[in-house]
This record gives structure tokens, sequence and C-alpha cells, in this order.
């Protein structure tokens, strides 16, 4: 994918260039407030008439795509109509109508089709709003903040319901200042700062330890473990990690059975070189691949658990480092409050 945007908002210069060598279905795109997310996405989607877009997505010509729909809080609903009107009028635009109640139930709207527009709470008009967006029959799909008012079950919900629904041939690109929106969804993260990118590429490189020297305030560090819920009792889903398995909190609509990902903030993993039987609810024993430096304060460590990397972080002072060595048994301790996705 190459991508390369100019725009101006105000005094404010966009220039962004993206490029990723393999091509990239959901695009993440973090960044501090003002440095420019929404005006690239308000360019991509033809907003801005003295913008400048060119580049290439898979076969799609970005220059000449008319088919890139925004969802955002400047993209509003009819206020006239009902959710149902606002909906079924570019339902019928888009000859999409036989689709109508599947994305209805996808964005979960079937409550809120006799509605006006103005009664809808954030987390309702948002939903409207991606529905709207997906009976448009966009061929990229650019969502700005379109979930930030959902409480974070709803949003997973709705996301892992989209992932699922979306053909590959949609491409899509998420601006949030939720990093979890990110991981859950995203294959590919850009890092946009001051109107221009200053990384961009796979997800699980740019959540890499090695890469902590160039790290973004926007972007912690987070592992992602694949699992497989295999059962859930009263809110606690145990989730089978290969030969293991871990309890974590699920909120989640996810049924049984299903591949999941875990979200592990490397903050929040304890490293011990013992097996101990430590308070935490969840223990995975691993081997040390790497030792990287990460901040002024703290080095990552980068552990192989059942064929899959998970990141710790430790403090500067803390004397263990020096003698963690490549391939030593480890065990990595943390607490079942995790995201599911
Ligand atoms: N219509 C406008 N007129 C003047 N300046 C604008 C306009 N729109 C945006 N800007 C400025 O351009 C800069 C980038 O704004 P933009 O909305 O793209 O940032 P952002 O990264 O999306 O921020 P946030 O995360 O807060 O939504 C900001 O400094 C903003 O004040």
């Amino acid at each position: 994918m190459e991508c390369h945007v100019t725009a101006q908002a105000g005094q404010f210069t966009v220039d962004i260039a993206l490029s990723t060598a393999a091509e990239p279905n959901w695009l993440g795109i973090v960044g501090q407030s003002g440095a420019g997310k929404s005006t690239f996405l308000q360019a991509l989607a033809g907003f801005n008439a003295a913008a400048n877009v060119t580049g290439r997505w898979h076969d799609k010509d970005l220059s000449k795509l008319d088919h890139a729909v925004l969802v955002s809080a400047q993209t509003p609903l009819f206020p006239a109509l009902s959710v149902a009107g606002n909906l079924e009028l570019v339902a019928r635009h888009n000859q999409q109508l036989d689709n109508v109640k599947t994305i209805v139930a996808l964005c979960e709207c079937t409550a809120l089709m006799s509605r006006q527009t103005n009664e809808l709470s954030g987390g309702e008009l948002q939903r409207v709003k991606l529905a709207r967006a997906l009976l448009a029959n966009p061929a990229l799909l650019l969502l700005d903040e379109s979930f930030s008012a959902m409480d974070r079950a709803l949003r997973f919900g709705i996301l892992h319901k989209l992932k699922a629904y979306l053909s590959p041939d949609v491409k899509v690109i998420m601006v949030s200042h939720d990093i979890n929106d990110i991981i859950v969804s995203c294959d590919h993260l850009s890092i946009i700062e001051s109107g221009h990118c200053v990384a961009c590429g796979p997800l699980s490189e740019m959540l890499n330890p090695a890469r902590g020297q160039q790290a973004n305030a926007s972007l912690p560090l987070i592992s992602v473990l694949h699992g497989e819920i295999a059962e859930r009792n009263k809110g606690i889903s145990r989730i089978s990690v290969g030969e293991t398995s871990v309890k974590v909190v699920d909120e989640s609509a996810i049924p049984v059975g299903q591949s999941v990902r875990l979200l592990l903030p490397a903050s929040e993993v304890t490293l011990a070189t013992e097996n101990s039987t430590a308070l935490h609810t969840n223990c995975l024993q691993g081997t040390v691949q790497s030792v990287v430096p990460y901040s002024a304060t703290q080095v990552a460590v980068k552990i192989v658990c059942e064929g899959q990397e998970l990141a710790v972080l430790l403090d500067n002072y803390d004397r263990r480092i020096n003698a963690l060595q490549e391939g030593q048994l480890v065990w990595a301790y943390f607490s079942g409050q995790l995201t599911l996705a």
C-alpha cells in the first residue's frame, strides 16, 4: 500500500506518506490530539476539495476512489428523518435494501429504528452512523473515533461482527485514541505526529519492544496472545493458549470455541525466574528471547510462551536484568483483568 495525502486545515498542514510492504486490511492510526488524523481521513473521504490524494491500496487507486465512506462526529444524520428513515434512504440509493436487517443487527440498532436522531445517546448515534456507512457499500471505510462513546463490551462485540462481515475487498482505516480498539481490529498501524507519519508497519512489529526507543507516548507496549475460549462460567472465561490455559474476566459475547486475542499490557505482567505460587491468577512458562532498552527508565524483556511472544517491562534498577540470558526459563504472571477480543 502506498498513500500520500497533502491537505490544509486552517494554518495546519498535513503531509502524510504511508507505505507498507504487505497489503493491510485494517490500518490503525494513532497520534496525539491535533496531530492531523481527522484531516487525513477527511481528505481521503473527499471532504477537502483542496487536498491532494495519491496512492494505491491493492487494486484501488486512492485518488479516484468514489466509495470512501467516513464515520465521524462531523458526518451528521438527517434530523428530519427517523433512524429507519436515515438508513433506508442510504440503502435505497446504494441498492442495499436487502442488507438492512443484517447491518442493523450487526450495529445493534434494531431497537433504535423508530427513534428520532436527536433523541439518541452518543453511543447509539455512533451505531446508527456505522450502520449508515455500511449501507453505503464502502470500498474504503474510514472510522474516526467511531466507537468512543460505546462501552467496551459493546464496541468489541460490534468490531468482532464487523470484521467477520466485511469482505476482504473492503479496506478499513481506523483512528482511535484507545489502542485496544486498534489492537483487536487492525493488522497494520501508523503513528501520526504534527501532520506527518513517523512510523508505519505490521501491528506485531510496531508493538515489538525492539522499537521501544522510538516509541510514541500514545503507543504502549502490549502483547497479543492468540487462544480459544474453552469455557465460560459466570463472566469468567478459560482461554486455552497452546498446551496451557488462562482465566480472564470476559465481558464479550464471543461464542465458546471461537478464536480470540488476549491483550496483555507489558506493564501488567510480572516476571519471575523461579516458579512460585504467586497471587496472580495466571502464569505462563516461557524462555527469554531478548532484553532491550525500552525507555530511559525501563527495559523490555521479550519472552516466548507457547510459541507466542510476550513482552514484560522491568525497571532499570531491577537486579534481575543482568542475570537474564537468552533461552533462560522464566514465568510470566498476570491477573485476569485483561481485554479479550
Ligand atoms: N477547519 C479548521 N480550521 C482551522 N484549523 C483546523 C481546522 N480543522 C482542523 N484544524 C487544526 O488542524 C490540526 C489538526 O486537526 P485534526 O482534527 O486533523 O487533528 P486530530 O489528530 O484528528 O485531533 P484529535 O485527536 O483531537 O481529534 C489542529 O491543530 C486543528 O486545530
